[in-house]
């Protein structure tokens, strides 16, 4: 996976990630409206206008872009509903031959993690049957258990040829409070990184890692450390736009061929509508207003990487 995650970005000249994390106060009126008179106002009412909502942004973007990244807390604060939305939207990303990280932020202890891996990577053994349960392509990990909540998702990974990225430096502000501090006179994230080029070096595609890492935008200088310390592994950059991330900030994320990061934006393109700068699309055409944002970030990223 981490080879078709390459050559999209090489296809599409966007280094970018659309994250698909909707919110009902995102959503316009009339795909609510049309949701609610179907279902009522109800947990299905709102699955079905998440669901309807996240499928007309994919239709208008998905040929620009290589990836999309589902945050499922959005939708498992509607329950079973957010669920079947969540599920919905990742097979029909797929369809469209979307790259798709399922941002979960899982780990456990090792037998729990196996589980977690297997529930979003991997296949289910249901008697003399496997199943795929939300089955992303790659998901989101939290390496504060250690290498045995790791593995589990690193040996689905290699039976199913897909991929993990690792917490190391969060975009939040709080992230420094646990993250920053200094072991034998190196930051955690310094530490953790190494796992990460440790943890990858057994799972090389031909010349990046399918265990990546996360490292957020709003912290530039600790991208360009860890840029160094994991050379091979792709990293996925949230907090671009909604957190002040920009293109300029993003660079030093990059390897010299270009590659090795992809950036995530999502409020800025899913409800660009909302935004004064996109306001002139208005709300009926919501989805077009995220195409221009998708548009407008991709040539900022573009000419920060051309002027470095
Ligand atoms: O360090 C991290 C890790 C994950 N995220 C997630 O990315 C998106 C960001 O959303 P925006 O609307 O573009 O701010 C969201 O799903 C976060 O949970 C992160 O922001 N930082």
């Amino acid at each position: 996976m981490i080879q078709k995650l390459i050559s999209k970005i090489e296809k599409t000249h966007a280094p970018i990630v659309v994250g698909l994390d909707p919110m009902l106060n995102y959503i316009p009126k009339q795909i609510q409206e049309k949701a609610f008179k179907e279902y009522g106002e109800t947990l299905k009412g709102a699955g079905e206008a998440i669901w309807q909502y996240n499928k007309e942004i994919i239709d208008h973007v998905y040929d620009l872009i290589p990836a999309v990244k589902p945050q499922i807390a959005m939708y498992e604060q509607f329950g079973i509903e957010g669920l079947i939305a969540f599920k919905k939207t990742v097979d029909y990303c797929k369809e469209k031959d979307l790259v798709v990280i399922g941002d979960v932020k899982r780990g456990d202890i090792g037998s729990t993690s196996a589980a977690y891996a297997v529930g979003h990577l991997g296949k289910v053994q249901v008697g003399s049957q496997k199943f795929a349960g939300f089955d992303e392509d790659f998901a989101t990990v939290n390496p504060y258990l250690g290498t045995d909540g790791i593995k589990p998702f690193i040996d689905v990974c290699k039976e199913e040829k897909k991929g993990i990225f690792v917490l190391v430096k969060t975009s939040n502000p709080s992230s420094g409070e646990f993250q920053d501090r200094l072991i034998d006179g190196r930051p955690l994230y310094e530490i953790v990184g190494e796992h990460v080029a440790a943890w990858g070096e057994e799972c090389m595609g031909d010349k990046y890692s399918y265990v990546g890492a996360v490292v957020g935008a709003t912290y530039p200088e600790q991208g360009k450390i860890l840029r160094k310390i994991m050379p091979k592994a792709f990293i996925l950059v949230p907090g671009y736009g909604a957190q002040g991330g920009k293109g300029k900030d993003l660079v030093h994320f990059f390897n010299e061929d270009g590659l090795g990061a992809i950036v995530n934006s999502s409020r800025g393109i899913i409800a660009a509508w909302k935004q004064e700068k996109y306001a002139k699309y208005g709300e009926a055409a919501f989805a077009e207003a995220s195409r221009a944002a998708v548009e407008d970030m991709i040539a900022d990223i573009d000419g920060a990487l051309k002027n470095r």
